[in-house]
């Protein structure tokens, strides 16, 4: 369970705005952010990461503190269990596809789970290759992946799969959806894709210019 409350001024297009937004999410929950480019929904995802830094509130993640203003805590990024993928491919492109899970293991700690894990997302016979010599949808695949090898609390998705064609899209929507069952995962998708959010969502957070004008199941919101 996480509890979410947080208050942060940003500088839109339009001149500036406060971004709050306040929910609970249960463990294993697959929540979406949608809302207009510029609502806020990166900066959201960028707070739970401890990349951006709220200007009030609490983040709270199964009784661990992660953002608290009240009592100076800010956890950083390291500290938090969460894995990210964004847009754009953000792999090490002179490690391979094996190396780059690697790097992201913790010290000490057995490769067999990255074998696991390359078996779960079909990337084993790519695994000795560089990201530069995969399709956008196989690098997407090895960022999923990485973001998977610390077994994070929370998956945070900025719409991973906005530049991906639909037949590709279709497939790694469903690679999700199965890590997300699989692992147990507590999920949180940022997309501007109807389709998308109504096939991923148990949830949808609807935010607009910073606030949360509507929650509820996707079918109940379109
Ligand atoms: N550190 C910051 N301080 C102040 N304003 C910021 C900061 N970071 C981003 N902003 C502004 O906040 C607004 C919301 O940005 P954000 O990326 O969160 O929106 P978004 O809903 O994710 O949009 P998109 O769908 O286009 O990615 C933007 O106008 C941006 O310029």
């Amino acid at each position: 369970m996480m509890e979410l409350d947080i208050k942060k001024k940003l500088s839109g297009a339009n001149g500036p705005f406060e971004l709050r937004v306040q929910t609970e999410i249960k463990k294993g929950e697959f929540l979406t952010l949608y809302g207009p480019s510029g609502a806020g929904k990166t900066s959201v995802i960028r707070m739970l990461a401890g990349l951006m830094k709220p200007d009030q509130g609490r983040i709270s993640v199964n009784e661990q503190l992660w953002f608290d203003s009240v009592q100076g805590v800010h956890l950083k990024t390291r500290l938090r269990s969460i894995g990210m993928v964004f847009q754009e491919y953000s792999l090490f492109p002179n490690m391979t596809v094996r190396g780059n899970l690697v790097f992201a293991l913790p010290k000490g700690e057995n490769e067999s789970w990255v074998d696991h894990i390359l078996g779960m997302v079909g990337l084993l016979s790519l695994q000795d290759k560089k990201p530069g010599l995969l399709s956008g949808g196989q690098k997407q695949r090895v960022a999923l992946a990485r973001a998977l090898v610390r077994k994070p609390q929370l998956l945070l998705l900025d719409e991973p799969l906005s530049a991906l064609d639909t037949a590709m899209r279709n497939k790694l929507q469903d690679d999700i959806l199965q890590l997300h069952a699989e692992l147990g995962l507590t999920t949180v998708l940022i997309s501007h894709d109807y389709h998308e959010v109504k096939k991923m969502s148990d949830r949808v957070l609807v935010i607009e210019e910073g606030q949360l004008v509507k929650q509820g199941k996707a079918e109940d919101i379109f």
